[in-house]
């Protein structure tokens, strides 16, 4: 489903990517780790096809997410580190995700009180006036909502608090079958329940690469 190919990306002289092949497959639940600037996010952000590699290929389902994003990007729900500065309030950013992505609105809510966003008490909140955590859960209600074949988080809980964690853990557990899951994260113990394989990179390589 998501196949790298000998991928280096470099910023100047900086080496963030180094050779990088891999494979990950539907029902394949993955937790990506390695130190700070080990290039987790730079892998993930190739996937999502926001840089162009100096060599090597990033394929999704066959397509290059460089040259046919709208269409990979279709396919993908993605939670970011840190949340964009979006200055739409949430009823607008819902009718703007349900028209342009095909979310089902009642569906993002659903997932918002199952993480304990009361969406109806910040219908009219600019996003970037919510609080770190609530940003967060929302973000995560519509990459659930979303019903995506990849669903990718680069350390999405780093705001949540451990209830909202844990909610966020059961519901992920509730829909991965038939995915691909790709998890940046550096707290291995909170998704080992979740993941089927284990990746750790250094300095832009992958160092160890172990089925669960
Ligand atoms: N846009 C960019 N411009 C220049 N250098 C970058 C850029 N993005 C990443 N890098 C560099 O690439 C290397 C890998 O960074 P990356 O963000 O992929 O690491 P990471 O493993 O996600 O780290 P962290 O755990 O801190 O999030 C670092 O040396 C970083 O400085």
């Amino acid at each position: 489903m998501i196949t790298i190919s000998n991928l280096t990306k470099k910023f100047g002289s900086n080496v963030s990517l180094d050779n990088v092949s891999c494979q990950f497959k539907k029902n394949e639940s993955i937790a990506l780790m390695g130190a700070n600037g080990a290039g987790k996010t730079t892998l993930i952000r190739s996937i999502l096809g926001y840089y162009h590699p100096n060599s090597g290929e990033v394929l999704i389902n066959g397509l290059c997410p460089v040259k046919n994003r709208t269409e990979v990007l279709q396919n993908i729900s993605f939670v970011p580190q840190l949340p964009p500065p979006i200055k739409l309030n949430i009823d607008e950013l819902m009718q703007y995700i349900s028209i342009s992505s095909d979310v089902d609105k009642e569906l993002i809510e659903h997932y918002s009180n199952e993480m304990k966003l009361d969406i109806k008490a910040n219908l009219y909140k600019s996003f970037f006036k919510l609080s770190g955590g609530m940003k967060q859960k929302l973000l995560i209600a519509i990459s659930l909502a979303k019903k995506s074949n990849i669903i990718i988080y680069d350390e999405p809980t780093a705001n949540l608090d451990p209830k909202a964690r844990d909610d966020f853990y059961r519901l992920l557990k509730q829909n991965e079958d038939e995915k691909v899951l790709l998890f940046v994260t550096h707290r291995l113990e909170e998704v080992k329940e979740l993941i089927n394989r284990q990746i750790y990179m250094d300095m832009g390589k992958v160092v160890s690469d172990e089925r669960l």
